[in-house]
């Protein structure tokens, strides 16, 4: 098992300014001394953690950075300007590695915490600093350095933002592939296969989660401490549920509403806190009822359950009504960091009043 977001980019550092040889030509000074500038420095490539990325998805579009170089060194002792540095976001948790020699070069374990990946190359001196008491008209200034160059491989253990319940068989795997892999948008995104049960779901630029079934769960997870532990480590952040549930079973004996209130059963028992998270109900294989049957069935699992919360009606295999339902998860973290946003606004208002009165 795998839960590693990978992807490879080229990062190349601006090259050094070169110095430069100029003389002061002044009217009545007809041999002036030298005042060539100095080239300005490179730019330099940073990484830095950024805690509202939650993947490496990204990368895709874009996989070669290269910052500015220095601008050369100017006649009357005028510097170069130094090249812009680029700064790349990352998810917090992103690892980089080398690639020729399979280093790492670094950890980004904080919001805010950067790093440097390539080296932003010297600008030259200008010929004002090689003149001499041999040499008072010197023809010699300094070339700029490279800037570093370099294959970095980002590497970073997801963990899930979105967990998906259900009892077997009611289409977990099948909608991860609905919305993530299988989903145009991300088609040629290979990591999501990497595990097939976890899939990175892409909204657009800067706005993906991930998305994980939870097996185990029905069948004992607390027993089966393996599986259970190693997983549950990586749905314990997931703040929404989507909770899965075939509206036509197979055999006509099972009832939809009594295999809802079993997973809420086990969640009891193993893991209560994730019952204490926002979970939506999510009615599946409505192609397998003409539609009207589908919608009555539906809407009365919906009553019998008194369920409050969000609910859909969906057919994962023909991914029908799936993607709706990402866009809505994503307005729900959307949402999320604004609230968490304006109350630390609000507490730091409150600090200041403090102080003040
Ligand atoms: N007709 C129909 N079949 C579906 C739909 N979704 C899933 N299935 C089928 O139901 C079966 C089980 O689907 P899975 O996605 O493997 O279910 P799961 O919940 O991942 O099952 P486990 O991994 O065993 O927990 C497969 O044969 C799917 O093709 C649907 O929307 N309509
Ligand atoms: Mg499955």
């Amino acid at each position: 098992m795998k839960f590693v977001d990978e992807a490879q980019i080229l990062v190349t550092a601006g090259n050094g300014g070169n110095g430069c040889i100029s003389f002061r030509r002044e009217k009545f000074i007809p041999l002036g001394g030298p005042d060539g500038g100095d080239g300005g420095d490179g730019g330099s490539v940073y990484l830095v953690a950024d805690e509202n990325l939650n993947t490496l998805i990204d990368f895709r579009h874009q996989r070669h950075f290269s910052a500015q170089r220095g601008q050369n060194g100017m006649g009357r002792q005028m510097f170069g300007k130094a090249g812009e540095d680029v700064v790349i976001r990352v998810p917090v948790g992103t690892e980089v590695i080398n690639v020729e020699t399979d280093e790492i070069i670094g950890d980004l374990t904080a919001h805010g915490e950067r790093l440097l990946v390539a080296q932003g190359g010297q600008g030259g001196k200008g010929n004002v600093h090689f003149k001499s008491s041999v040499n008072r008209a010197p023809r010699k200034a300094g070339t700029g350095t490279p800037g570093e160059a370099r294959e970095i491989r980002l590497e970073l253990k997801l963990l899930a933002d979105v967990g998906l319940l259900g009892f077997p068989n009611a289409g977990k795997s099948t909608f991860i592939r609905a919305v993530s892999a299988a989903t145009p948008k991300v088609a040629d995104y290979p990591f999501t296969t990497l595990y097939p049960n976890l899939g990175v779901v892409s909204v657009e630029m800067d706005r993906s989660f991930v998305i994980a079934d939870i097996p185990g769960l029905i069948e004992g997870a607390a027993d089966g401490a393996g599986l259970g532990a190693q997983f549950l480590r990586h749905v314990q952040r997931t703040r929404l549920l989507l909770h899965l549930v075939d509206l036509a079973p197979f055999d006509d004996g099972v009832d939809p509403a009594g295999q809802v209130r079993a997973i809420e059963a086990e969640l009891r028992k193993h893991d209560p806190d994730m019952l204490g998270k926002p979970r939506w109900l999510v009615m599946n294989k409505a192609d397998l009822l003409p539609p009207e049957e589908a919608q009555d069935r539906a809407e009365a699992l919906v009553r019998e359950l008194d369920w409050k919360e969000p609910w859909f009606l969906v057919s994962a295999i023909g991914r029908e009504n799936t993607w709706p339902i990402m866009l809505k998860v994503q307005q729900f973290f959307d949402e999320l960091k604004a609230a968490a946003l304006e109350e630390a606004a609000e507490a730091a208002a409150r600090a200041e009043m403090r102080r003040d009165g």
